[in-house]
């Protein structure tokens, strides 16, 4: 199998990649009514699988697992997912004949494999969906034709797919037709109801493609999303010890800081999380940001371009071919990290101080939700895209990290989102060392050492103009003005 995407012209490469339009609710009026009745059966019980399949339940669908013979006969912790939470279990041969819809949830590095165990027992004219690109894109790969072919990929951790749900909200999803398989037209109805089945239709659904959807969500899950909440946690922590900060304050305002703070992104932008703070804290955090562009920018314009050109692909799979040697020993390395092994202090923090002695966090966000939104869409991405896959998606992955720091955020996330994340920190450490070196307790830490909030008017008024001018602010109070539904989380 090739790399799908290098086989196309560049005007059909163009063409897909810009496939993005937002839908609106009135197009969901049927609800889940195209899969009332059918059979849901999931291979892939973990992230993705367990809570698209706990919300999909509840929204009246009938949804099975079909687990490997080891998941089930060594009870492994797939075949817990699903049995306690009360659904059918089987193998491949007793379910996948009877399934109208299979979902592959299994990792990407497993596609193939399992895409080529399912397919030869799915029955004529069954429908495959996937959650992520990868496999068609990517590697190519070849589905008979007489099935149905979608994607339904949810901009969230899965953990955070459920937990919106259940608040009554949803998440950002992208949905998709592979076009060489909708042999019966059905394949949009299909994705439309299987994205009210998991609540993504109340916080936005666009009509995309497998391509645009694999690189921008490769590239956000790299870049912002991931890569710079790790290199972030990793250098504001190691900062603050230097300047003698007690660890385990230091270890709380990080582990708690980056869903505190970004809580105000999700309602209201970076203009709103920036306007958290006071105005000096304001203009010294704008500036921190506009040095971290110019910085960092070469290096997100690499992923992009190595996501875009399957440089990025090619090398994950070679580590796949090295039974994951690479994924496991940066997992290792993020283990025995300082942040990671210290505790958050028992010690109260309030929701402003956050902000307040966060400045150095806020800079880091908005120059890293900045400069995924300008590169995805410099690369051809679509804003609204853009702006679902850096903007919104930062808090829900900051969710994981409150929980149980980078751990829980690299064990929630797909295995390739955490060996990009891993790529982008490795690069994005070295590339901040001399710009950490000017950095004191002052922006991370213990806040401005300032008596009052005076400030110089007309710096203040280029600060605020230019906050409320960069792109992502315009596309996202749009899409935020449809997310009636969205709910508080701190
Ligand atoms: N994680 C996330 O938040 C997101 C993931 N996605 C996409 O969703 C899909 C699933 O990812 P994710 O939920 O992270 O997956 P997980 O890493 O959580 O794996 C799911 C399960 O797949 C099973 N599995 C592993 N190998 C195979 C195989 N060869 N055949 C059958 N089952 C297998 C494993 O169970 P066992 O070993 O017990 O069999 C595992 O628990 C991917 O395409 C990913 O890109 C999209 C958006 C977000
Ligand atoms: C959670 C999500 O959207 C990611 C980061 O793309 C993934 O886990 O692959
Ligand atoms: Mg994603
Ligand atoms: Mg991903």
């Amino acid at each position: 199998m090739a790399n799908y995407f290098n086989t196309l012209p560049l005007r059909e490469q163009l063409a897909q990649l810009a496939k993005c339009r937002f839908m609106y609710s009135s197009e969901f009026a049927d609800g889940v009514d195209a899969l009332k009745g059918k059979k849901m059966v999931v291979i892939g019980c973990g992230a993705q699988g367990l809570n698209q399949g706990l919300n999909l339940r509840d929204s009246g669908l009938d949804v099975s697992y079909a687990l490997r013979p080891e998941a089930i006969e060594q009870k492994r912790q797939s075949w817990k997912n699903a049995t306690e939470n009360g659904f059918t279990v089987g193998t491949y041969e007793e379910l996948i004949p009877t399934a109208d819809v299979v979902l592959n949830l299994t990792p990407d590095k497993q596609h193939t494999s399992a895409v080529k165990a399912v397919m030869p027992l799915m029955k004529e004219g069954a429908c495959l969906s996937y959650s992520h690109g990868f496999n068609i894109v990517e590697e190519g790969m070849k589905i008979r034709d007489d099935l149905t072919v979608i994607m339904v990929a949810p901009k969230c951790p899965g953990s955070e797919v459920r937990a919106e749900y259940v608040r009554g909200f949803g998440v950002p999803t992208l949905i998709a037709v592979h076009e060489a398989n909708d042999p019966k037209g059905e394949g949009l109805a299909l994705a439309k109801a299987y994205a009210v089945g998991t609540g993504g239709h109340k916080a936005g659904v666009l009509m995309s493609s497998f391509i645009a959807e694999v690189k921008s969500d490769l590239m956000g899950e790299q870049t912002i999303l991931c890569g710079m909440l790790q290199t972030g946690s990793i250098l504001c922590f190691d900062k603050m010890i230097e300047e003698g900060i007690e660890p385990g304050y230091a270890s709380k305002l990080i582990q708690y800081g980056w869903e505190n703070i970004t809580e105000a992104l999700k309602y209201g932008g970076v203009t709103n999380m920036l306007d958290r703070l006071s105005n000096p804290a304001k203009i010294k955090a704008y500036d921190l940001a506009e040095e971290l562009k110019e910085i960092m920018r070469p290096l997100y314009n690499k992923h992009q371009d190595d996501i875009m050109n399957g440089n990025f692909s090619a090398g994950m799979m070679e580590d796949w071919a090295n039974d994951d040697a690479k994924l496991h020993a940066w997992r290792a390395d993020t283990a025995e990290t300082a942040f990671e092994k210290t505790p958050a202090g028992d010690i109260k923090i309030s929701e402003q101080e956050y902000f307040d002695h966060g400045i150095l966090m806020v800079a880091m966000v908005k120059a890293g939700v900045e400069l995924a939104f300008e590169t995805m869409t410099a690369a051809g991405i679509i804003a609204e895209s853009a702006y679902y896959e850096s903007l919104h998606e930062t808090p829900l992955i900051a969710n994981t990290i409150a929980r149980k720091k980078l751990y829980e955020m690299n064990a929630t996330i797909s295995d390739t989102a955490e060996y990009g994340c891993y790529l982008y920190n490795h690069a994005c450490v070295p590339l901040l060392a001399d710009f950490m070196k000017g950095i004191k307790s002052d922006v991370i830490g213990k806040g401005l050492d300032v008596d009052d909030n005076g400030v110089d008017n007309a710096r203040l008024i280029e600060v605020n103009d230019a906050l409320r001018a960069h792109p992502v602010e315009a596309v996202g109070a749009v899409l935020r003005g449809h997310m009636a539904d969205m709910k508080k989380i701190v």
